[in-house]
């Protein structure tokens, strides 16, 4: 049988077509515009997302035998506020994971009602990315659209009812809500109060494997599948990423190179980070996982190269390269604000240290370098908790540089397993809706049966102390420049 995996990201539908022992047949992507309106906001239109991931089924399918396609799961850009009308008609452009518009709203939340009551009602406290405070948002600043909104999902789950029909979520993408109470896997009656907004509105929540429906009979037909496609609920991207690259059950680690960078523990048991650092979220594999995430990743090599050095030879630009481990430029990579750990909308990317001698490759290494600093950040949380962690998993777009890996490998100390593709959402995805579908007992035995590590980057204990030096140098930049972020955003 055929499964596919949806993953929509943040610069594209990367859509994913695999057999019942995972191998991938075939892979397509699709591009989708991000608007940012405002400096710090950030938008899209989820009715493109559909359109291109209509656009990528047909494609995606076109050669194989369509009566094999036996089910379908996701896994979606988090935190997304996606609000639809009594019609089902889309209020507003959808507010993204990355948009840092609601710093009122969360320091509301943090200070007025409180980091210990959220971190109570939901093992989390407010970030600017997440939903809540894009609610209480919507609720002061546009409240004819909050008037009409009959149903509020995440963006994968507008995806599951424009093909199903059902109106669904799942534990792991519902984490980063801050409306579910996570431990319990439950809506928390509490926050949806502090929102104004009632469990009819909110979805029906399902453990990512968990079969929510079918293709809508009309799309099949003009997908030409012949069989009934089950529909699976699907997970949050970094969930679904780390299913994809076997990061299930206790103690493993993934890192996504997206357009975020995150870090991802995964735990047999429920935990809570005492500072709320890191988030304390369900994972895909029914039980759950710590995580930190930053907002610009690869995003930031992106804009270096594509809005600055006006090129797209991302390989070429790294191949002048070789002086790792000693570049006297640093880079804060805060283009849209800092998540995890630093939870500041009002921080800004900044290079520092340049002189008359400095490279492009030098900054160029400097953004490549920023991004792995910001991802030990929280890594130093995760081990300052007492979590061991020596190896970890790699995916997402920024993993096809080989540079970057050996940047990470070494600025983490961390051996990092590469597995034999970087398209993790969309693995996971697959393997999600093949579990759904019976064709394996759990997701774990999926993982564990068809993910394959093919390459492991060594850290070098030489280069790993010319980080260690570097990173202890980083670390101090942004708390000397954040009196002054704060100032600038005034
Ligand atoms: N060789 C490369 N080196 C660095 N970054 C890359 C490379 N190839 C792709 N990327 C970056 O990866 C990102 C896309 O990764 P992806 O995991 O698909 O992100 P998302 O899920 O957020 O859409 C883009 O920012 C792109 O510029
Ligand atoms: O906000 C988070 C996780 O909490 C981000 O990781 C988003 O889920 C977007 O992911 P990518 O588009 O970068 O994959």
């Amino acid at each position: 049988m055929l499964y596919i995996g949806v993953d929509l990201g943040t610069s594209a539908v990367k859509l994913l077509l695999m057999d019942e022992n995972g191998k991938i047949q075939n892979i397509v992507s699709k591009e989708y515009l991000l608007y940012f309106p405002h400096p710090g906001w950030s938008q899209q239109d989820p009715q493109d997302w559909y359109a291109q991931t209509v656009e990528g089924i047909r494609e995606l399918t076109a050669d194989c035998d369509k009566s094999q396609v036996a089910g379908i799961s996701f896994g979606g850009q988090m935190h997304g506020l996606v609000v639809l009308d009594e019609n089902d008609d889309v209020i507003r452009p959808a507010i993204l994971w990355n948009d840092g518009r609601t710093g009122k709203e969360t320091d509301y939340l943090n200070n007025v009602i409180g980091k210990d009551k959220l971190s109570k009602y939901t093992a989390n406290i407010a970030f600017a990315g997440f939903t809540a405070p894009k609610i209480l948002w919507m609720k002061e600043n546009e409240p004819d659209n909050f008037a009409k909104i009959s149903k509020i999902m995440l963006p994968k789950d507008y995806l599951a009812y424009k093909l199903s029909g059902v109106f669904c979520t799942d534990y792991s993408d519902a984490s980063g809500m801050l409306l579910m109470d996570v431990e319990h896997k439950c809506w928390s009656k509490e926050m949806m109060e502090i929102c104004g907004v009632t469990e009819a509105q909110l979805p029906k929540l399902y453990e990512s494997y968990d079969i929510v429906g079918s293709i809508k009979a009309d799309l099949a037909e003009e997908f030409g599948f012949t069989g009934d496609v089950k529909v699976a609920a699907g997970a949050g991207d970094n969930a679904a990423a780390a299913v994809g690259t076997g990061t299930v059950g206790d103690g493993m680690c993934n890192i996504s190179l997206g357009t975020s960078g995150t870090i991802f523990i995964s735990s047999k048991s429920f935990g809570v980070d005492e500072n709320n650092a890191l988030h304390s979220f369900a994972h895909a594999d029914g039980y759950y996982h710590l995580m930190g995430c930053m907002l610009s990743a690869a995003s930031c090599n992106k804009w270096w190269m594509d809005e600055i050095l006006k090129t797209k030879e991302y390989a070429s630009e790294q191949e002048g390269i070789v002086k790792l481990g000693e570049n006297q430029v640093f880079y804060l990579p805060y283009l849209m604000g800092e998540r995890s750990p630093h939870n500041d909308p009002k921080a800004r990317a900044t290079f520092i240290g340049m002189t008359m001698d400095t490279t492009r490759e030098d900054m160029t290494q400097a953004v490549l370098e920023g991004v792995a600093f910001g991802l030990r950040d929280s890594l130093e949380v995760a081990r300052s908790l007492g979590i061991k962690i020596e190896r970890t998993k790699i995916c997402g777009g920024g993993a096809k540089s080989p540079l970057w890996k050996k940047i990470i490998a070494n600025v983490m100390n961390l051996k990092v397993d590469v597995i034999e593709s970087e398209e993790g959402p969309g693995y996971g995805g697959a393997i999600l809706a093949a579990v759904g579908c019976g064709e394996y007992a759990s997701v774990e035995e999926a993982a564990g049966k068809l993910v394959k590590v093919i390459e492991t980057v060594e850290p070098d204990p030489e280069l790993v102390a010319k980080y260690e030096e570097r990173y202890q140098k980083f670390r101090k930049i942004y708390p000397t420049v954040k009196g002054l972020f704060q100032e600038l955003a005034e």
